[in-house]
């Protein structure tokens, strides 16, 4: 009978690319993100950053199961893998989506007006007041774990409208791309907390990555410099974030593999929606 064996698939994992997921070039298609999740019925190549060695026992005769990718790092990395080939190339260097809407073209071409701008930020408002009432009202104990996690965005929201009507500006009323999201969100969250995690991590994580860089770029091109209060933390960001990212992998730790899916599946939904309310700065 064989001993322990180790197998080594560095033959297969580590060259590169050797990950092709088939991701239709358009958000409404059919793809959902379990197209370049593992799945018993496809052959699979593993990216680098999961690869790994398996060690099978033949007296057991267990077959190894192969790691989602950034499965090994934790479930955060693996909601990172499925939002960063979201992106388009041109927003950021992992995207791997084609251009079809005008927030997917690179930043630095924005064409942004103030009118657009606060419509996006009362928008952005609108979504922020519904995630922290929903994390405060806790409909599933897990959200109470997001309380207070310094990065809450709404009250740093109210003081820049303040400030946008104190220089004479009109705030305008939320439009259908915040309203829209806000009752999603309200749905999904006391009766699915996979899902509602899933846009809680991408709408803070976007905004602390893309999300400043849109802020720097708009504030240079329309607002003489200011920098917006959304766009600062009390405290480390980058600390702040870690914290989360550690609540968030012990949350789903106690999630099962088809439950952490239908979180990753979610993906998709939070780009639409985030992007039609982006999309509001080029109005
Ligand atoms: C113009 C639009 C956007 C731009 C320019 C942009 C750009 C970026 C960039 C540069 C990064 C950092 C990549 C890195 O770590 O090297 C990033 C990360 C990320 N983005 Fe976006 N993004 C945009 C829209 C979105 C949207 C709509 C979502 C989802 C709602 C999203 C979700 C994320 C997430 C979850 C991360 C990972 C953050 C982290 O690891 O901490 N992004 N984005």
């Amino acid at each position: 009978m064989a001993s322990l064996t180790s197998i080594s698939q560095s033959h297969t994992l580590l060259k590169k690319p050797n990950f092709t997921p088939s991701i239709p070039h358009n958000l409404s298609s059919s793809f959902t993100p379990r197209d370049f999740l593992f799945s018993k019925t496809q052959s699979f190549k593993l990216p680098q950053m999961a690869s790994r060695s398996y060690v099978v026992s033949a007296s057991t005769t267990e077959t190894p199961r192969k790691r989602y990718p950034g499965e090994a790092k934790g479930f955060v990395e693996e909601m990172r893998f499925v939002a960063m080939k979201l992106h388009t190339k041109e927003q950021a260097k992992e995207g791997e989506k084609e251009v079809k809407q005008p927030e997917e073209h690179p930043v630095r071409k924005w064409e942004p007006s103030i009118d657009g701008y606060l419509k996006f930020l009362v928008d952005s408002k609108l979504v922020y007041d519904t995630l922290e009432s929903i994390i405060d009202e806790a409909a599933f104990p897990i959200y109470a774990e997001f309380r207070n996690t310094g990065l809450e965005r709404s009250e740093k929201l109210a003081k820049d409208l303040q400030w946008f009507e104190e220089q004479g500006y009109a705030i305008p009323k939320p439009s259908s791309p915040g309203i829209t999201y806000a009752e999603y969100l309200k749905e999904i969250s006391d009766k699915d907390p996979q899902a509602f995690i899933c846009h809680f991590y991408n709408t803070y994580f976007a905004h602390s990555a893309g999300g400043r860089m849109i802020g720097k770029k708009v504030a240079q091109q329309i607002l003489n410099n200011r920098e917006l209060e959304f766009y600062k933390w009390d405290g480390d960001l980058s600390q702040l974030l870690q914290n989360v990212r550690d609540k968030l992998n012990k949350v789903a730790e106690s999630w099962t593999r088809d439950e952490k899916n239908h979180c990753l599946e979610e993906t998709e939904k939070s780009f639409k929606h985030s992007g039609e309310i982006l999309r509001l700065i080029l109005s």
